[in-house]
């Protein structure tokens, strides 16, 4: 369905923040995005104000907006993955000039001070900011890039490299940096080692990728849709397909991987999987249900095996994930869409009916939603 207009700003909201923008947000949880004038800070001392041009539609977009997580904060503008070019600085930002190519990703704020902000994991610092639905430190609820302006402390933007293109590269912003942190920590995908990748969307397809570029030995792709045997296989270069439903595939697959990053939604896509890792192997979990799962100590016990978590990535780690994905050539695998198709793009996305991320091509279609306001 196109988006029909619905609301604006709050009247504090517009006191602490004078500019005008424009966004596509949802209102409750039928999730049903429409066009909003919201507004965004003048540009801080320490700040760098964007031009948003295009914007990734990340699963954790359609879990917000739906409430699948119980904690949106209606109405929410979503958006991480926003690509852009910057329009102005703040006095106190030497790293950025008007004219670049840069990108935000999860966050856009943390506390600075703490032992993991210290230690360069700002990712993993309890009083983060998230890039949308949720409170800044101005008291003020974050909203993402399904929007025509950010603004955002110079921290937490990072530059594109000149090879790698804004459409193709926004989701790498979260979808790749969520993927590249993990794999480089457990060392999943060092030359020799056998990575599992579970779940072939947003994040999965481009773990494949990274995968490969690290020089895996082998890289096979656990999946849910017989569909994409043959795009895994010939066209993003995974070594081998083991369809998680078939029970032969699956024993023929168990105990051979040093590693699995698992980007389903899905408490079923966990324990069945712990017995695909080799002894000691260890699978990651990126994916977020909305239910606890269950796991008998057992399958941990039994071959001395880790399950972990792993959420987004430090700035340090993103720009390091940019600059690794521009000289090796990779990028995601992208449906551009204009802001009058995101409505029916998140329904295609519940269906898991994308290859591989939808792209918001916001640069060049906001400015007709304008109109419905
Ligand atoms: N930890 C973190 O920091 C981050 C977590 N996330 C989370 O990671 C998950 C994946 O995100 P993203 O890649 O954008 O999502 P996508 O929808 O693009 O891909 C998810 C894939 O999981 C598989 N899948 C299996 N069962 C289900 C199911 N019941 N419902 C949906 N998908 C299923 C499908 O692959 P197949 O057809 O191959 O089975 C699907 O393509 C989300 O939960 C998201 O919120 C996202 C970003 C950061
Ligand atoms: O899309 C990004 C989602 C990241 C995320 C979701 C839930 C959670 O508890 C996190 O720490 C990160």
């Amino acid at each position: 369905m196109a988006p029909t207009a619905t609301a604006t700003a709050t009247a504090a909201e517009e006191q602490q923040h004078p500019r005008k923008a424009l966004g596509l947000a949802a209102h409750d949880a039928s999730g049903h995005l429409s066009p909003i004038h919201i507004s965004r800070r003048n540009t801080g001392d320490d700040d760098v104000a964007i031009k948003v041009l295009y914007c990734g539609i990340c699963h954790s977009d359609l879990h917000t907006i739906k409430n699948e997580w119980r904690n949106a904060i209606y109405p929410v503008v979503p958006g991480h993955e926003i690509a852009g070019v910057v329009t102005e600085v703040g006095r106190n930002v030497t790293g950025f000039a008007a004219g670049d190519r840069v990108g935000v990703g999860c966050m856009v704020n943390t506390c600075r001070t703490c032992e993991s902000c210290e230690g360069g994991a700002e990712n993993y610092c309890s009083r983060i900011v998230f890039t949308y639905n949720s409170h800044d430190r101005d008291g003020t609820v974050t909203r993402g890039g399904y929007s025509d302006l950010v603004v955002a402390d110079a921290r937490f933007v990072v530059r594109f490299p000149d090879a790698l293109p804004l459409d193709v590269g926004a989701p790498l912003l979260c979808a790749g940096a969520t993927v590249y942190a993990p794999m480089r920590r457990h060392g999943l995908g060092q030359p020799g080692t056998h990575v599992g990748v579970v779940g072939l969307g947003g994040l999965g397809h481009v773990a494949v990728k990274f995968a490969r570029a690290f020089g895996a030995a082998k890289v096979t792709v656990i999946s849910t849709s017989p569909g994409k045997r043959e795009e895994a296989l010939e066209r993003l270069g995974a070594d081998a397909f083991v369809l998680s439903t078939d029970d032969a595939e699956m024993k023929a697959a168990a105990g051979t991987m040093h590693g699995i990053v698992s980007t389903a939604c899905t408490t079923a896509a966990v324990h069945p999987y712990l017995a695909l890792l080799r002894p000691h192997g260890k699978m990651v979990l990126l994916g977020v249900p909305d239910k606890p799962m269950q796991v008998s100590a057992f399958v941990l016990i039994g071959g001395g095996k880790s399950l972990t978590g792993s959420s987004m990535a430090s700035i340090k780690e993103t720009q390091e994930m940019l600059d690794f994905a521009a000289e090796h050539g990779l990028n995601a695998d992208v449906e551009v869409i204009g802001a009058g198709e995101v409505n029916a793009a998140m329904e295609r996305l519940a269906k898991g009916d994308v290859r591989y991320r939808f792209v918001i091509d916001v640069g060049n279609t906001f400015s007709s939603l304008a109109s419905a306001l």
